[in-house]
Formats: structure tokens, sequence, C-alpha cells
């Protein structure tokens, strides 16, 4: 096959230059093309994973994964680039010679052990068979003992990285994860040549070539100060892990928006773009997002908010905030520290009610008035008046990653009657999700981080009811990135600074990226009726998920046992 002729460097001031931007969620990757001049989304498309969240069975043998274990399939995210890219670009009308470089973001802490030439133990004849093998996806929580040690040993040795977390790493992040694998199949271990995010894995893919990122190596992966934790601590959790990121993860870092390569022959076949055009580092799916919906500068918390919520924030100072996921310089954008925070599941937890809690005539009904169930529960829960349904939720159905990074903790349903409807259920759980936020952002003001704006993206901003929610919880304005797909947008901006059509990524955002400020206001009657029941949440809060013996552990204990005794 004839290759591609190598972009022609002139190509980027074209006026109908153009990148694309690959975004990889939990249950689908989305592309974008988008015009570089301007930001216009020319096009786009959806593809859905065909094997979704691995939780049940190993895809290789059937056998029963563990309880709280979540893995994803790589062919999964490469069909995302056979598929959505080409499908993309035809529903933009494109012609790919206008494409000049491409960007992708992820998932994380989604990580996977490789040969040394990148390919997924997974799909090796020999390992392929080992639940550890396979990637962990960012909601795995059966590293929560690894986790737990972790944060033991950093405080025992006074190690100065541990705050820069808020005081405890998560189970969710890359060193539990690996001290599990480590711990359960040192087989798997040691055959892993590379521990790598599927951020990294998926540029490698591009460009055939490994690189690293500065944004998952910073938050996910410890890396601070220049450098990774040291082998006189990892020793201290076992002795064959003191190498861990010498071995596993030592690569030079690319700071976000950096070009580490050209797209390689065979995905120039996969995509249908131009061989050799411009790829940009990895990235992570929320942070990305920040110079698509006007977040770059400090004090704009951007909220994206889909099957989890992550809340990103620059900030001028460093700043010690506990209970926060990590910050990182220049972790969101140069020049600035970049604060991450999170909830492990928002959509997930409103999916989960659709799932287990609306009768078969409630479906019936969605179907006969053209709405999906989210439509009709919203609508359904839209006219009470606030504290109607006497109901208060924790939101911690995915245990609780901010403020307490706990994933051992589970969800509470509070003041449920016989007369309690599922859209009751439905509008407690979607104020229980603004209750989390509240709480986080609380916690950025307490510990010294200002919040001067809360601007939202992801698939729940059409939500209407859930915005207005927020806006009167919060006591704020939201904000909303005017895209349908904003942190794909993201990869289009990093694109376009990767392949030199605007400078940095601060100055593509002004011209690529797009706001609607203010687009929700808080009722103050409201606003004050829901002081009150933030104030039951946080009872709950203290109640369920501080202290030394707590319920919701005791009930993870049972229940995980029950769950492998009938395993056996
Ligand atoms: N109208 C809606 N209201 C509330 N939640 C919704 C609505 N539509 C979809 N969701 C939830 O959005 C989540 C998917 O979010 P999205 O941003 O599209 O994906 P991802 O998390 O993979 O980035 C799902 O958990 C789903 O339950
Ligand atoms: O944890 C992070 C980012 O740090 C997210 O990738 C993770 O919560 C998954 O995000 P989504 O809800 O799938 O968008």
């Amino acid at each position: 096959m004839t290759p591609h002729p190598l972009p022609d460097p002139a190509a980027r001031h074209h006026p109908e230059a153009c990148t694309i931007g690959v975004d990889f969620g939990t249950l689908s990757g989305r592309a974008v093309v988008v015009r570089v001049r301007d930001g216009a989304e020319l096009g786009s498309a959806v593809h859905e994973y065909r094997h979704a969240v691995i939780e049940d069975r190993l895809p290789s043998t059937g056998a029963p994964l563990p309880p709280d274990w979540a893995l994803q399939h790589p062919e999964d995210w490469r069909d995302v680039l056979r598929t959505a890219v080409p499908a993309a670009l035809a529903d933009a009308g494109t012609d790919p010679v206008r494409v000049i470089g491409i960007a992708t973001d992820f998932t994380a802490c989604t990580v996977l052990p490789t040969t040394p030439d990148g390919t997924p133990l997974a799909l090796t004849p020999e390992w392929a068979d080992r639940p550890h093998a396979w990637p962990k996806l960012w909601k795995h929580h059966a590293a929560q003992e690894q986790a737990d040690r972790i944060n033991a040993l950093a405080h025992a040795r006074g190690e100065k990285w541990i705050a820069r977390y808020g005081g405890k790493i998560s189970s969710e992040w890359q060193y539990a994860k690996a001290l599990q694998v480590l711990e359960e199949d040192p087989a798997v271990y040691a055959a892993c040549a590379r521990w790598i995010e599927a951020a990294d894995w998926i540029v490698w893919q591009l460009t055939g070539a490994e690189s690293r990122n500065t944004c998952t190596a910073g938050y996910k992966g410890i890396h601070q100060d220049g450098a990774y934790p040291s082998p006189a601590f990892l020793a201290g959790l076992h002795p064959d892990f003191a190498d861990f990121p010498a071995t596993r993860l030592e690569h030079p870092l690319s700071p976000l928006g950096s070009r580490v390569g050209g797209l390689s022959a065979g995905a120039a076949r996969w995509t249908g773009l131009p061989e050799g055009i411009a790829v940009a580092a990895g990235n992570v799916d929320a942070h990305v997002a920040a110079p698509a919906a006007g977040a770059v500068e400090n004090g704009r918390m951007l909220a994206i908010m889909g099957t989890s919520t992550c809340h990103v924030l620059n900030g001028a100072a460093l700043a010690e905030v506990p209970g926060i996921c990590g910050v990182v310089d220049g972790g969101i954008v140069e020049g600035s520290y970049g604060y991450e925070a999170g909830q492990s599941a928002v959509g997930d937890i409103f999916a989960w009610w659709l799932r287990q809690g609306v009768p078969e005539h409630y479906r019936a009904e969605a179907e006969a008035a053209g709405e999906d169930l989210h439509e009709l529960l919203t609508r359904k829960a839209a006219g009470q008046p606030v504290g109607a349904h006497g109901l208060v939720a924790l939101d911690w159905m995915n245990g609780n990653r901010s403020p307490l990074v706990d994933h051992h903790l589970s969800g509470v349903v509070a003041g449920l009657t016989l007369d309690t409807r599922p859209e009751d259920v439905y509008r407690a759980l979607l104020e229980s999700t603004a209750y989390g936020t509240r709480t986080i952002v609380e916690t950025f003001e307490e510990g010294g981080v200002p919040v001067e704006e809360f601007i939202v993206t992801g698939g729940l901003k059409k939500n209407a009811l859930l915005m207005q929610i927020y806006a009167d919880v919060l006591r704020r304005p939201v904000s909303l990135g005017t895209s349908e797909q904003g942190p794909a947008l993201g990869s289009a901006i990093h694109a376009a600074v990767a392949a030199g059509a605007h400078p940095d990524v601060r100055t593509a955002a002004a011209v690529m990226g797009s706001v609607r400020r203010h687009a929700y206001l808080p009722d103050p009657a409201r606003a004050d009726a829901y002081d009150e029941l933030f104030g039951e949440y946080r009872a709950l809060h203290e109640h369920f998920g501080t202290g030394p013996d707590l319920l919701l552990h005791r009930l993870r204990r049972i229940r995980n046992t029950a769950r492998l005794a009938a395993d056996a």
C-alpha cells in the first residue's frame, strides 16, 4: 500500500485545518473533528465498548471475578480508533488531508501490564487466562487493602509526597493496583515489562512508540518533584516492589499538548488519517476538558460529570488540601497548580437505580412518551418541593473518592417509607451527588484553594433538573461548557498545540474553547431548604464515614466473605 504523503507543514495554516480529539470514557469512545481556527466542531461519532465494564467473568475463560473487580478489553479501545474516528470524519465531511493532528484522553487510573513492545498481557496466549493480566479500569476497587498499607507506611515514614494526595493514596491509582498484582499473581507481575496507563498505551498504538504524560504520572503515579516514591519506601510494602518505578514506569515524561510522535502507517490505516500527523501526549479525560470549557484560569472549578464526577481546579499556589485526589504542578495547564478531586459514582448511581428500582410500567410509560428512563424520572421528580420526599442519601454506592478516599464505604438512603416512589429516590440520588460536590467545594475553600466559578461538562450536563439542583445546593451559579463532547474537544485543543497551530494550551483554549457562563442560577428559597438537607447529609457523612469501626466496612467484609464462599 503506498504510504500516505507526509503532511505539508503549511497545512496547519489552512483555514479548514482541523484536529481530531478522541475521548475514551468508561462505556464508550467519542471522536470529534474540530477546526483549529475557531473550535468549530465539524463532526463527531461514538463507539460503545463491546465488553463495556468487565465485572462478572473473565472474557477469556468465563471464570467468575472476585468482588470489587473492574476490567476492560484493550481491543474495545482499538475499535474506537477503527470506527469512531473514520465515522467522525465522515460525519464532518472533512477531507483527511485537512487533519493536522490527533490527541486522545482516557479514564484514569485505567492501567495494564504489557510486554516490552506494548502488547497487553491480556492478549497473549500465555497470560490471557490470568485475571491480573487484564487492564484494571479506574473503578477497580479490590486493592483497598494495599492502599491502606501504602497510606499507613507513607505516614509512618513521613513521606513528603503523601500530603500532595490529600493524605491518602486511592486504591484506584497505580501503586495499589500494581501491589495487588505482585501479591496475588507474582508470575504476572514478573512478566509485566511495562505498567502503563491506558492514556499512554493508546498513544503508543497511534505512534508505535512508548510515551508517558505528566498528568497521569503526577496524579496516579505519585510522580512529584521529579521523582517516584523511593525504593526504601516501596520495599517496606513488599521486597520485590522496591524497583517497581525503575523497571515498569520509568520513561521521560511529556508535557500536555506536546507532540510525542507522528501517526504510524498502521494507525493511519485504522483511522483514515494522514500518516505522520502530530500525535499529542496522552491525557486524563477530566483534566483535558479544562481548556474546552473555559476552566484554565485559576479558581474556575470544572466538574466533568459522567459515570463518575471529576473536579479539576487550577490554583496559583501549592496547598495541601485533605482528602483530594492530588495536586500537580502544571497537571492541568502549564503555569498553575492543578488540583483534582472526585466522586467515584454519579451517573453510575442513577443508572443503578434505573436498572433496579424502576417498575415495568414506568418503562412502558417512557417508551410510549418517547423518553428514556432518565427523562421520565426527571420529569416526574421535577415538580416536587425541596424535601417533600423526606429522603437524604449518601452517594457512596461506589465508595467515597473525596474527601474520605475509602472505596469500602457504600451507599445509604435514609427516610424510606411505604409511600416512597421511584422518582423520589431518583431525586434524592441526584441531590446526594450535589451534596457530595458541595462537600468537595467546601474542602477546597477550607484548604485555601479558592473556587470562584463552578463549570460543568460531560454527559450529565444535559439534565436540567440536575444542573438546577447543583446551583441550589451549591448556592452559586452553574456555568456549562457548550460542547456536547467536552473532553474530546479538549483533546482536539491539545492536538492543535501539538501540531503547531497554536503556541500553547492557554492560547488555544481562548480560541477553541467555549462556555455558557451562569447558565443556572440558585433560587434563594430552595437554597435555604437545601442547606437544612445538606446538614442532614453531613450528619450521615460523619456517622457512616468517619470513626474507627464502621458499619459499612463490616457489611462489606460480610458481603465479600459470603460471595467468595459461594464462588469457591
Ligand atoms: N439524562 C440523564 N440524567 C442523568 N444521568 C444520565 C442521563 N443520561 C445519561 N446519564 C448517565 O450518564 C452516564 C454516562 O456519562 P457520559 O459522560 O456519557 O459517559 P462517561 O462516563 O463514559 O464519560 C451514565 O452513568 C448514565 O447513567
Ligand atoms: O478518575 C478519573 C480521572 O482522574 C476519571 O477518569 C474516572 O473517574 C472516570 O471518569 P468518567 O466518569 O468515565 O468520565
